[in-house]
């Protein structure tokens, strides 16, 4: 579905990123885990082309989308959810949610029902401005937002940052009927063990911009977490 191959990236000259390689397999959810300031960030916005790539590649459904625009990956159905939500305070909820429409091809494109039905609350609040939304309401409208595109990969950097526990596990549910019910691959980036241990199939660990470790969820030993996991 999604395949890095040997990705590299830079801050000016600070290499932050040393040849990552990483597979997503179709209809898992898979967790990019590692402490604050290793690099999960700058490779999700690498993957989502808002950094561009200087070495590497990136496949998407055996595509190379290395060097196409954010709008590219849009159209080709990856969908994205920013870390801090990044919602519109001033704009009502529907209107944060029609900027996501704004990346799909049809002019008729309207929000889909899944999402109300996904999220009661934004239903109930559509006329509501995004400011007036609680933390845990705006990252539904953030996952809303990502999911009008009717996206076959959706991508989340650290959903439940900041959020109350009872909505965190929410979110949990909300991502498994995704992956679960309607086959949604999930590129997840968290930290938080339990989270992780709710909903990922499989995780890549980075440390220091390195791919140190990867593979099933059973395969992330308690050294691993213990050496490379703030739990
Ligand atoms: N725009 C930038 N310019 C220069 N350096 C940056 C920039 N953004 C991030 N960095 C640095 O790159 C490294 C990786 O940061 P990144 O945000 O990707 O890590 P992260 O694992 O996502 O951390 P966190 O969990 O705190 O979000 C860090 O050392 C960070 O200080």
């Amino acid at each position: 579905m999604l395949k890095l191959s040997n990705i590299n990236q830079f801050y000016g000259q600070t290499h932050i990123l040393w040849d990552i390689d990483l597979s997503l397999a179709k209809g898992k959810c898979t967790c990019l885990m590692g402490r604050n300031g290793v690099g999960k960030t700058t490779l999700v916005q690498s993957i989502m082309g808002n950094l561009k790539i200087k070495k590497g590649t990136i496949q998407f459904k055996d595509t190379d989308i290395t060097h196409k625009s954010i709008e590219t990956r849009a159209y080709m159905g990856i969908g994205y959810v920013p870390q801090g939500r990044q919602i519109f305070s001033q704009l009502t909820v529907e209107e944060n949610l029609r900027v996501g429409l704004a990346a799909k091809r049809s002019r008729a494109a309207k929000i889909p029902d899944l999402v109300y039905s996904l999220f009661p609350v934004l239903k109930e609040m559509r006329n509501r401005r995004g400011g007036d939304l609680s933390g845990g309401q705006q990252q539904q409208l953030a996952i809303g937002r990502a999911l009008v595109i009717e996206p076959s990969l959706l991508i989340l950097d650290e959903p439940t940052e900041g959020i109350q526990p009872n909505i965190v596990h929410e979110i949990g549910s909300i991502i498994n009927r995704l992956n679960h019910e309607l086959g949604l691959t999930v590129l997840l980036v968290e930290q938080k063990l339990p989270f992780i241990q709710m909903v990922a199939d499989d995780f890549y660990l980075l440390d220091r911009g390195r791919n140190i470790a990867n593979g099933c969820l059973a395969q992330l030993t308690p050294n691993l977490i213990k050496n490379y996991l703030t739990v």
